[in-house]
């Protein structure tokens, strides 16, 4: 071995100015580490968070977050378990996977995690949480809950606007009838599903259809549309600043387009509220059940007073009902015609009950749904599978509190996958599988008060709409399935339809469903419109 050349070792005790820079520039760095960590300790003392991905500086795990996101928590949770923490950038975020840690979030820490964390996009569009979706739990979210409750989901609202859902699945089937009579073959099965939870959420929320009969979407439609395309456009727009708040005055938002997208929205918003104050629109009285007079618009003019709302939060609400309930229905039933087409033991076996029950004289009504079953269980089971807001929506800790033993610090972030809740192994038995009849052996709710399934959230946050989603999901379905049998494109397998998800707050399918619909009722039901 070569003996070291003592020359080049350094020699302790001599004074060397290049050493002693260095010495210096380390002692800052530790010092200045040190001085961090007790300013950090200050502000969060000793705080057990929960297991997750070590974060790096500055970015957290932002890079190592896949974009299916429910399906990367659900990987993390196999490693680091049912609860987690990770961080996006500076916001510390808890992602909870199990029925039980649910529980604790939505029902026995409820108060204290009902908050929203608001993007500036989010902030922008919903002018400081003015509405009810981006509100932070208070007394403005409490009081416009309320009306939600009390006034706007009533049942006897929702009953009243039976005839306008009725009348719009008519006109899908309708629309698929023809299509299919002038030798389509196969069709875009998404094209119709969006078509009729347009003009149905319009209908409920505007009391207005912005399409003809001829398909055509007049120039207040238009403009709706382009409202929301741009709306959509200037939300994505953020990127990773977003996420470290330090950064974003690097990034500052287009304010000025914001700005002219809410006033569009406003604009047409008032036009359309002036019709009905002006007695334009279908105004009727609110205690008048009959029919379409019962949307939203309607209501909340009438209720504005009483409830001391302001305009901006009439705008914005009517607004939180459409981005709300429009994909979301549309999602899930075309996951439940994927699935459907998947297995067509299921889909035939809800085609018998559909026959025995309806017959073939006549067309489903929401009416028939107690004597449906079935029909019931594959709407249930296509939302335990295929959720449309897997991750929900994200909560935010408005106190410091403790979940599965870890603290989740007031300010952070809180998700609950609901997506990996209702493929959790360890309640349900072979969980990847569509079979409907879980829910006729066992009787589940859906809606808030199981934890092992909830694609409408539970407690304080629960969808408002969930019995509206549930009931459009159903007749939608019903219809589809009573009047016409789907398969999969020619040359193509039912298991080869790709069940592969897109990724987004809420989940479309990746490759849009495409079948093949052959009607088998009588002619004269297919035109009931
Ligand atoms: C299949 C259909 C639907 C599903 C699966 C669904 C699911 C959800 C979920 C998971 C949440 C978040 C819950 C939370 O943050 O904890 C939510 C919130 C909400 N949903 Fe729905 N939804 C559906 C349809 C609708 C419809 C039709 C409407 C209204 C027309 C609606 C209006 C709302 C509103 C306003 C909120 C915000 C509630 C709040 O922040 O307090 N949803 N929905």
């Amino acid at each position: 071995m070569a003996e070291p050349d003592l020359d080049e070792m350094p020699s302790r005790g001599v004074i060397d100015l290049a050493g002693l820079q260095v010495d210096t520039y380390y002692t800052v760095v530790v010092a200045t580490a040190v001085v961090l960590l007790f300013i950090l300790k200050a502000v969060w003392p000793s705080k057990k968070l929960a297991p997750g991905p070590r974060p790096r500086p500055f970015v957290g795990n932002l890079y190592e977050v896949k974009p299916v996101r429910f399906r990367c928590f659900m990987e993390w949770a196999e490693k680091y378990g049912p609860i987690l923490s990770f961080w996006m950038g500076t916001t510390l975020n808890t992602v909870v996977s199990s029925a039980a840690l649910a529980k604790e979030v939505l029902k026995d820490q409820d108060q204290f995690l009902s908050g929203r964390p608001l993007t500036r996009a989010a902030a922008r569009f919903s002018r400081n949480g003015q509405d009810l979706i981006w509100a932070d739990y208070g007394p403005h979210y409490v009081k416009v809950r309320k009306l939600c409750t009390l006034e706007l989901f009533t049942h006897k609202r929702l009953e009243a606007l039976r005839s306008v859902r009725e009348e719009e699945v008519g006109g899908m089937v309708n629309a698929i009838y023809n299509d299919c009579q002038t030798g389509a073959g196969t069709v875009d099965v998404k094209t119709y599903l969006s078509a009729v939870a347009f003009n149905n959420i319009t209908r409920i929320v505007f009391g207005k259809k912005f399409v003809n009969q001829d398909g055509e979407i007049d120039a207040q439609g238009k403009e709706f549309k382009a409202v929301i395309a741009e709306g959509m456009k200037l939300g994505a727009s953020l990127k990773t600043s977003e996420h470290i708040k330090y950064l974003r005055w690097m990034f500052p938002l287009q304010e000025e387009a914001f700005a002219r997208n809410n006033a569009r929205r406003d604009n047409l918003t008032k036009a359309i509220m002036q019709e009905f104050a002006t007695g334009g629109g279908d105004r009727g009285s609110d205690a008048d059940s009959a029919g379409s007079s019962q949307h939203f618009v309607n209501a909340l003019l009438n209720f504005q007073k009483q409830y001391d709302l302001s305009e901006v939060t009439v705008i914005t609400l009517l607004w939180d009902m459409i981005t709300a309930g429009m994909d979301t229905t549309a999602i899930t039933v075309e996951w439940a015609m994927a699935e459907l087409i998947r297995n067509p033991d299921v889909q035939r076996k809800a085609q018998e009950e559909l026959d025995n029950v309806v017959g073939y004289e006549r067309v489903v009504t929401e009416g028939d749904f107690r004597d449906l079953p079935y029909l019931q269980a594959v709407a249930k089971e296509a939302l335990r599978l295929h959720p449309p807001t897997p991750l929900m929506l994200p909560h935010k800790a408005t106190e410091d509190v403790k979940v599965g033993g870890f603290d989740i610090p007031k300010g952070s972030t809180v998700h609950v996958n609901a997506f990996a809740i209702a493929r959790d192994p360890s309640t349900w038995k072979d969980p990847e599988s569509f079979r409907p009849e879980r829910f006729l052996e066992e009787d589940i709710d859906i809606k808030g008060t199981d934890f092992r399934v909830i694609p409408f959230g539970a407690g304080r946050r629960v969808c408002p709409g969930a019995q509206l989603g549930l009931v459009l999901v159903q007749i939608m379905l019903g219809r589809l399935l009573h009047h016409f049998t789907w398969s999969p494109p020619e040359g193509m397998r039912p298991e080869d339809i790709d069940l592969t998800e897109r990724p987004g707050v809420v989940t479309f399918m990746l490759k849009p469903l495409q079948a093949v619909a052959t009607p088998r009722l009588p002619s004269a039901l297919y035109r009931t419109v």
